[in-house]
Formats: C-alpha cells, structure tokens, sequence
C-alpha cells in the first residue's frame, strides 16, 4: 500500500497530523537514562511509550544517530514504533549520484518514508522515487534563515527557486509517492506552494522551538487532509524539567500540539 494512502489510515485513526520529530540530543537526555546501555533508545522508548496515541509518525533526524550506538539505537526505534503500529519517516536528507543513492535507498527497507535533497536533480532521487511503497519528501522552503540562500533565488523565469522545486517534484511524483518539506516559519511561501501543487502532501517543520506558525501549516501542508506538522524539542524535551516524569509531560506536550492542529483542519 501506499505511503500516503498508509498515512492518511494513520490520521483518521489516531485523529492527529502531528509528526513526533525523535532527535535526542544527548546532552539534554535525563540524568538518570544517561547510564543505559543506549542512552538514546532509553529515551526514545519511554517517549514512544507516552506520545504513540497522538503521532501520525515518528520522524528520527538521521544526524541524532550517526555513530555505532546511535545507528544501534535508531534501529531499536524503529522497531518499535514499528510495534505500534506508527509509520517511520527518516528525516536523513540524502541523495547523490545515481550509484551512491542506490545505497541509501536501502533506508527504505527500514523505514516508511525519507527526506531527500534535491540539488543534485532527478537522477539523484531516482533510486527513492522507484519505490512506490515508501514516502519522498523533497525539501523545497526549509524553515531555517538561510533558507534564502538558495532556494529564493530568482531564476530568469521570475520564479524563485523553490517554486521551481515544486514544480519538478510534482514532475517526480509518478507514483503518487512525493511530498515536499516546507517550513512552517514560511507562512507565505506555505501558501503559494499549496496553490502551486495543490495535490503534494507537505511536511511542515518549525512549530514548536522554531515559533513557525501551526495555523498556516494545518490550514496550507494538508493535501486532501494528508500531510504532517513536525515539532521534535517541543515535544520530546516539554519534561526537561521533571526528571524521572519528563515522558509524561512530553505526551501532553503532543496530546495539547494535537488539539491546537486540530483546530484548523
Ligand atoms: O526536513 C526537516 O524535517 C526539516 C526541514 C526544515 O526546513 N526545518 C527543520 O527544522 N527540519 C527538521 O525538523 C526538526 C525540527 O526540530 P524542532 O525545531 O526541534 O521542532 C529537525 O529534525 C530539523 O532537522
């Protein structure tokens, strides 16, 4: 089945669109999970544990797992959201020539969705976009200032480059597997791109520490009720204060996130 069709099944059943961003930081992780044999996996069970009936996914930043015992705990992770029953996206922005992303498309054995980079053009996506099962979201307007850099540049046409983007994904979308990232902290370009490509489900990042604005990315990210608004420190570091508590404040983090999204949808 489908990643979205998957997805959309996830969303009427858990009644959310809230994408639970699992990036645990190991400074910030509670003293008293710090002695565990994978810190992060600790973590991230007990936050799975308290957030599961509220997340349309869960969506591990690859950057967070990037060494032996990050990769083991990622794993476990995914196993168990898996047990869930929550779809995975894994936010690992990759792409590169058609042979080296033909390895990373392996990811996707693992997991139920990726973020991937468009710089290198479709070739790059190539071994991502084959795979019909699984979920591609093309980052298009990333929430971060320098987002501007690059992707606001204005090409000859007088569209800007992230429209551009847009327009290829929607190129690249032969089997009905893409979507596009796009920051909630760019409530204008949110518009325009809904307008643009009214049928690509977005990701929408920035709610949360970001202050991105959670109005305009229920009200634009949704395509046909399909789509997903990320928030990660919000949630998952809600109970930083509360010690041996701090899933419970994390799942009322996602449960009150859940509630406020709910309002515009
Ligand atoms: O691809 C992403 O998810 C992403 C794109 C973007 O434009 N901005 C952005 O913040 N993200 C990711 O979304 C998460 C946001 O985390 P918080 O700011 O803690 O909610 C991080 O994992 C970021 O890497």
């Amino acid at each position: 089945m489908n990643f979205f069709d998957r997805l959309h099944d996830r969303i009427v059943t858990v009644d959310s669109v809230v994408s639970v961003g699992l990036d645990p930081d190991p400074k910030r992780i509670p003293e008293h999970l710090r002695n565990h044999d994978l810190p992060r996996w600790a973590f991230n069970r007990r936050i799975i544990d308290a957030t599961h009936e509220h997340a349309a996914v869960f969506k591990p930043n690859a950057a967070f797992y990037e060494d032996p015992d990050g990769w083991r705990a990622l794993e476990e992770t995914i196993a168990y959201a898996h047990g869930k029953g929550v779809p995975v996206l894994l936010d690992a922005k990759r792409a590169d020539i058609g042979n080296t992303t033909r390895q990373y498309a392996q990811l996707l054995e693992k997991v139920d969705a990726i973020t991937v980079n468009p710089y290198m053009g479709r070739d790059s996506l190539q071994p991502f976009l084959a795979n019909e099962e699984a979920g591609v979201f093309v980052l298009c307007r990333t929430s971060n200032p320098g987002g501007a850099d690059l992707q606001d540049l204005e090409l000859e046409t007088g569209e800007p480059l992230y429209e551009r983007v847009a327009a290829l994904a929607d190129l690249w979308n032969e089997n009905d597997n893409v979507g596009l990232v796009v920051g909630a902290t760019k409530p204008e370009e949110l518009e325009d791109l809904r307008e643009q490509v009214p049928d690509l489900p977005f990701l929408v990042p920035g709610v949360g520490a970001q202050g991105g604005d959670a109005e305009v990315a229920v009200e634009f990210g949704l395509a046909n009720g399909v789509g997903l608004v990320n928030s990660s420190r919000g949630i998952i570091f809600a109970g930083e204060e509360a010690g041996e508590k701090f899933a419970d404040v994390a799942g009322q983090a996602v449960k009150r996130l859940k509630a406020r999204l709910n309002q515009y949808r």
